[in-house]
């Protein structure tokens, strides 16, 4: 069994609050990917539990042991960093065997399991090569491959494929939640890519300046994100957001902006609206995907709700296209299928699934709806 729980955990250096009280509760065999931008302390928290970094406040359980003092020789946990800190004396094969020898393992599992990982990771041709004159891609692999030939009760991976060209990066990321699978261990996983992280983890954590942000599904994080952060954060292209005010109209509430406006239908999302307080005279923001809007060329069919925008670019994608449409002085991105045509200045419709709409109160930046 090896859960891994933090609690209230801090780390400051010197006055800069790298991770500000975090809690957080990781199961036993789950894959968790810390996801958020550069600076929000995602490798700061994972060099705690490996006890690379000292703790400045909480506590850290791996299993059922409070492991806040205990050398990372001794907490039965694997890491791979983005810097390899291979050894450069050792050929690729010494370097991925080093952690089984020191564990005195036979030599003939070690060559099986050696072998087998370097087959995985495509290590197979530069096994009797030296570190030094590897490419960037090759090291990081090898530094992989060490943290994952051993057993361990957790496996901590710090952006250990970020070197790797994007092909070879899609294939690992696949190899990865397969190694996940058969090794049936926690995995905890570093990485500043939203794609990587929804793609991989059973949960993912969002954080930003040292504080957990959402703890979800890849699903959850991306349909139902919390906060304004988590919902600009994931996605790509990212949501659009556009500030409205709420009007009641009859049994239901409209959304208005710019001088247009956004009927929302939703019967759940209607009676959701009805229980807040001061609906209407609240700040608001809408958030939309760019897959859930839509371009009409005129507006005959759909005179209610359509917006009058203008275009301002066409980004060509090969499998859809992004179009930036300007209306008055915002602007916003649509994703649509490749055959989509649109030129510069050209006028056009607008129209929004508000379905997939999202509302944030604009002053607590929370998501509401
Ligand atoms: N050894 C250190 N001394 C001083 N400040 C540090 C140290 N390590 C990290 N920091 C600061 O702590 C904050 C969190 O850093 P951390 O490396 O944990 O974030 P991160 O999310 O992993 O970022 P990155 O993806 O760039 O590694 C940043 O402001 C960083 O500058």
């Amino acid at each position: 069994m090896a859960k891994v729980e933090l609690k209230k955990l801090w780390k400051k250096y010197g006055k800069v609050e790298a991770v500000k009280g975090i809690d957080l509760s990781i199961q036993d065999r789950e894959f968790v990917a810390f996801l958020g931008p550069s600076g929000c302390g995602k490798t700061s928290t994972m060099r705690m539990i490996a006890g690379l970094e000292k703790i400045t406040g909480g506590e850290i359980y791996i299993g059922d042991r409070l492991v806040n003092e205990l050398d990372p020789g001794t907490r039965n946990i694997a890491m791979a960093f983005e810097s390899y800190a291979l050894y450069p004396p050792m050929t690729v094969f010494d370097n991925i065997a080093f952690p089984l020898r020191a564990m005195k393992y036979p030599e003939n599992e070690i060559k099986s399991r050696v072998q087998r990982l370097a087959e995985i990771l495509e290590l197979t041709d530069i096994m009797a090569k030296y570190p030094k004159g590897l490419s960037g891609g090759h090291q990081q692999r090898v530094s992989l491959a060490r943290a994952l030939v051993r057993d361990a009760d957790v496996y901590l991976l710090d952006e250990p494929i970020s070197h790797l060209d994007t092909k070879m990066r899609n294939r690992m990321r696949a190899e990865l939640k397969r190694i996940h699978g058969e090794l049936g261990k926690t995995m905890i996983y570093v990485t500043h890519d939203q794609v990587e992280a929804l793609a991989m983890a059973d949960k993912v954590v969002v954080m930003n300046f040292g504080v957990i942000q959402q703890v979800g599904t890849p699903q959850e994080i991306y349909f139902k994100p919390q906060n304004l952060f988590v919902a600009d954060f994931v996605g790509e292209p990212p949501m659009n957001f556009v500030d409205c005010s709420i009007e009641l109209k009859e049994k239901s509430f409209i959304l208005l902006f710019s001088g247009h406006s956004v009927e929302i239908h939703d019967e759940q999302k209607v009676a959701k609206l009805r229980e807040l307080e001061n609906v209407l005279s609240k700040k608001w923001i809408f958030g939309i995907r760019p897959t859930n809007l839509q371009i009409f060329k005129d507006e005959s069919n759909n005179s209610s709700s359509l917006i009058p925008g203008i275009i301002y670019a066409v980004e060509p994608l090969g499998d859809s296209k992004i179009v930036h449409v300007l209306y008055g002085d915002k602007s916003l991105l649509i994703e649509t299928t490749p055959d989509f045509i649109g030129s510069e200045d050209e006028k056009i419709f607008l129209k929004i699934d508000s379905d997939y709409l999202l509302l944030f109160d604009k002053e607590t930046e929370q998501m509401v709806l």
